[in-house]
């Protein structure tokens, strides 16, 4: 893409795009599928289906055991599921390389950093907080707080103007189809993908402006001033 030289705000995505949370999550549902007799899914298998919330992981889950609940139980494993992960959000999660250093010089620069999460806000800010992203995010919306979860530009357009910013000057980092949809809804003309994520599609054919496979390579393609970088 073009240097993005007019950027004010950047806002990612927190699953496959700034942490590798996918064992915890295995963890956590296979927890919850052992309480119905179901047998475990392995880490790969679940990292195809990160992205769309707790919720749509336990949907997903299910049904890849063929496996679809009445509603009060699906509500009650649900439940359960999101306690086990709760209880266990750090233990094998960790962060990308690069992820703390590009919040940093971002911020250095003067570029606000914000979040936008699928994952239930509580829990996205106690892994934050745990890896010290916390405090280098200006604005962290997850969800379960009234927003309705992303593709909805809703919590992006939030985020987006809680930095100070608009959308034609933000700039959005995610890992897959949902993050860019969000980002084209939200009015955002600048969207970032990283290739090392969660997306079961090849992110090369998703449409972004820029695929990166580190997140090294953001900082560059902002044309921040010489000192920044
Ligand atoms: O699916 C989740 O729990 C969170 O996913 P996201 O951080 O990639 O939005
Ligand atoms: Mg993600």
């Amino acid at each position: 893409m073009e240097p993005f030289e007019d950027c004010r705000a950047v806002v990612f995505d927190l699953d496959g795009t700034l942490a590798d949370t996918v064992g915890d999550l295995t963890t956590a549902l296979n927890r919850a599928l052992a309480e119905l007799d179901l047998p475990p899914h392995p880490e790969e298998a679940v990292r195809g289906m990160v992205g769309g919330g707790l919720a749509k992981l336990l949907t997903r889950g299910l049904a890849a055991h063929d496996v679809v609940l009445e509603r009060a139980e699906h509500e009650a494993v649900l439940a359960r599921f999101v306690a086990h992960y709760a209880a266990n959000p750090a233990e094998r999660s960790k962060l990308y390389p690069g992820a703390r250093q590009t919040l940093n010089v971002l911020r250095e620069a003067g570029i606000p950093c914000g979040l936008c999460t699928n994952k239930h806000e509580p829990i996205a800010r106690d892994l934050l907080t745990r890896s010290a992203l916390g405090r280098r995010s200006g604005a962290i919306q997850g969800s379960e707080t009234g927003f309705p979860r992303k593709p909805d530009p809703a919590c992006l357009i939030h985020v987006v103007k809680k930095l100070g910013a608009s959308p034609e000057t933000a700039l959005m980092v995610g890992d897959n189809a949902t993050d860019l949809k969000t980002a084209r809804a939200a009015g955002l003309k600048r969207v970032v993908l990283v290739s090392y994520g969660y997306s079961v599609t090849p992110v090369t054919d998703l449409g972004a402006d820029l695929v990166i496979t580190h997140l090294h390579d953001l900082v560059p393609a902002l044309a921040l001033p010489e000192r920044a970088q």
